[in-house]
């Protein structure tokens, strides 16, 4: 563990102004007196699968939906919180780095302090080794003072994110009693909220007073369900990632000479991949999802990209930026049949040099076909879910690889009379992971952590802190809890009617959403993105002024009331666009903005649209 963790840092100037900002709470968690609804009973997302979950989680299973009620409304089963006896809190970073985890901890810290001054939050260093280590930090209002609004996780630090032996949960249990803790927050993404779940169950089991709450917290946005809209560090993540692929483009347009091919972060689904798409028209970008659903082979993909080289070498052009999810090459049929038996293998504790003479014919003829950098890959240890390591696994390297192999033997068969294609790599990753968070997601963590507190403090074991409406302004979010188990299901054998649940009930990543209007938006433009170098420059995260506000692309498109009407959005943009004039003062700005229905309107309109930019206004 870091000796440096939770020391107090010395800020930059834009640091110590984001530091400053206050985020927003929506009027349900406003002051003392918050009140909660007991909704419906729940069982799980895939009805199929809610035996088993019933059966793994007994204590657990079937809880209520909770709603946080706004402060004047009139319903009658409601719990009014009115007094708060001291309570004692845990809190870990249990999944992996995403901006915002630094202001889940803060809003934990302000509603705690808000309900009862005695109220003792206490931080467990290095995220699951330190819960089952027992190693806390006292989180306080100085601890906490140079890590607000900041990125990374290194007020706490994080380790494995893993919570599930024998051995581990009876360690986390044993320091939850020995610290008479009260609630314990496990902040992360799919495996870390499903660890989250297993311990609610094992602490109800055992009468243990410890209440566990999870927090969805990922980069990778694939928590997202029926209850969940989107993750806390995504927005930034993406953002972050679209301006690096916006300034590779233009690097790209303007040397005219090679190929960007960009791996995003973002686990297994291609959530990241499809939003920066969608933020910075990249020419090609191809989804892990698209190529599970057709069952696209590696030389089908590496077809695909040659047939766009040839077509925009037929334009004259010989520059172009690809995007791709890094866990695309899990999405490809014979390399999933591939990974598989290397985790298999790996699960028989078969050391990495030995793997590749225990694989079958078939998976060996293939291993050996890969160049050798990407069977070293291949073979590295597992994550903590047994799944490869998606992100040491170069795919961008893979498929330039082959697709320059196949446009020189085109170029041999005289059917390529093209110049000579020439690629450059990137993977982007850690650098959008560090980023400081955007206004969205210190909001979101904020407002979460208070929701946290309140769960606690109503005694709720086994849920996840949840906001709707978030394509909205805070003040109509609307806060909620969800049991963790009402996400769960079970992976099945084969798809259709005969399909037999395997497996522990887990929270899966969710994968992109075929047939959302989202999707279709980005497919309509592909051939234009493809051809046209429609390049969009969202430029860096703006934490002031118009534009800071923004929130992700996809979240905006799919709240149907909004960009489902797209009369409305026309109208809309018409009108900014007749009052605001590039370089206009401050002054009809903010009567222009006033005169929409809500500042956050204009500003979705100024960001959401990929066929209508607008000028950039400047302040006078
Ligand atoms: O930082 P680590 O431990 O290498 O983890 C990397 C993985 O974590 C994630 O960032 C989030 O799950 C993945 O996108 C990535 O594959």
């Amino acid at each position: 563990m870091n000796a440096d963790l939770g020391s107090p840092r010395e800020l930059t100037g834009l640091q110590r102004r984001r530091a400053l900002y206050q985020p927003d709470l929506p009027p349900c968690l406003e002051g003392t007196r918050v009140r909660v609804e007991l909704g419906d009973s729940t069982t799980t997302i895939d009805p199929k699968c809610a035996d088993i979950v019933a059966q793994a989680f007994p204590h657990t299973f079937g809880q209520k939906l909770v709603h946080f009620l706004e402060p004047n409304t009139m319903v009658s089963d409601t719990q009014v919180i009115e007094e708060h006896p001291p309570i004692r809190v845990g809190v870990l970073f249990s999944g992996r780095q995403s901006p915002g985890g630094h202001n889940v901890i803060w809003g934990t810290y302000d509603a705690m302090k808000a309900q009862n001054p005695h109220n003792v939050l206490l931080g467990f260093v290095g995220g699951t080794e330190g819960l089952f280590a027992k190693k806390t930090l006292e989180i306080t209002y100085d601890v906490l003072s140079s890590y607000k609004n900041q990125g990374g996780f290194d007020l706490l630090g994080r380790t494995v994110d893993q919570i599930r032996t024998t051995e581990q949960v009876n360690a986390a249990m044993s320091t939850c009693c020995d610290l008479n803790l009260d609630g314990l927050i496990i902040i992360g993404g799919v495996t870390s909220n499903s660890d989250a779940a297993q311990l609610a169950e094992t602490f109800a089991k055992h009468n243990c007073k410890t209440k566990v709450i999870g927090v969805p917290v990922t980069l990778s946005g694939d928590l997202k369900n029926q209850f969940v809209e989107t993750t806390v560090g995504f927005d930034t993540v993406c953002k972050v990632n679209s301006q690096l692929i916006s300034n590779v483009c233009l690097d790209a347009v303007s040397a005219g000479k090679y190929y960007y091919f960009v791996r995003l972060m973002g686990g297994k689904a291609s959530h990241v991949a499809f939003e920066c798409a969608l933020q910075s028209h990249p020419n090609m970008v191809i989804l892990g999802e698209e190529v599970a659903l057709s069952k696209l082979t590696l030389m089908e993909i590496t077809n695909k990209i040659c047939e766009g080289v040839e077509a925009r070498a037929a334009q004259g052009k010989y520059h172009g930026v690809l995007l791709i999810p890094e866990g695309l090459i899990e999405s490809i049929p014979e390399m999933y049949a591939l990974i598989q038996e290397i985790n298999n293998l790996h699960s028989n504790n078969i050391p990495e040099d030995e793997i590749p003479s225990q694989l079958s014919p078939w998976a060996a003829a293939l291993f050996k076909f890969l160049p050798p950098f990407i069977r070293r890959e291949l073979v590295l240890h597992q994550e903590s879910d047994n799944s490869a390591q998606l992100s040491q696994i170069d795919t961008e390297q893979l498929l330039a690889h082959l697709v320059e192999a196949e446009i020189n033997k085109r170029t041999k068969e005289g059917n390529y009379k093209g110049r000579k294609f020439s690629s450059v790599c990137h993977f982007f990753g850690s650098q959008a992971r560090g980023s400081l968070p955007s206004n969205f997601d210190c909001n979101y963590a904020y407002v979460l952590g208070h929701i946290c507190v309140q769960l606690v403090a109503t005694g709720l074991n086994g849920y996840m802190a949840t906001v709707t409406n978030l394509k909205d302004s805070t003040n109509k979010w609307r806060c909620a809890a969800v049991p963790l188990t009402a996400m769960m299901s079970v992976r099945r054998h084969l798809r259709g009617p005969g399909a037999v649940p395997i497996g522990r009930p887990v929270i899966h990543p969710s994968p992109i959403d075929l047939k959302a209007e989202s999707y279709a938006v980005l497919r309509e433009k592909a051939s234009s993105f493809l051809l046209d170098d429609f390049y969009r420059t969202p430029g860096g995260i703006q934490f002031e002024g118009p534009g800071a506000d923004t929130k992700p692309i996809t979240l905006t498109i799919e709240g149907h009331d909004y960009l489902g009407d797209i009369e409305i959005l026309q109208d809309y943009l018409e009108k900014v666009r007749t009052i605001l004039k590039p370089g206009c003062s401050r002054e009809i700005l903010k009567a222009a903005i006033s005169s929409m229905a809500s500042v956050n309107d204009v500003l979705k309109v100024m960001s959401a649209p990929l066929n209508a930019e607008l000028p950039l206004y400047h302040f006078n």
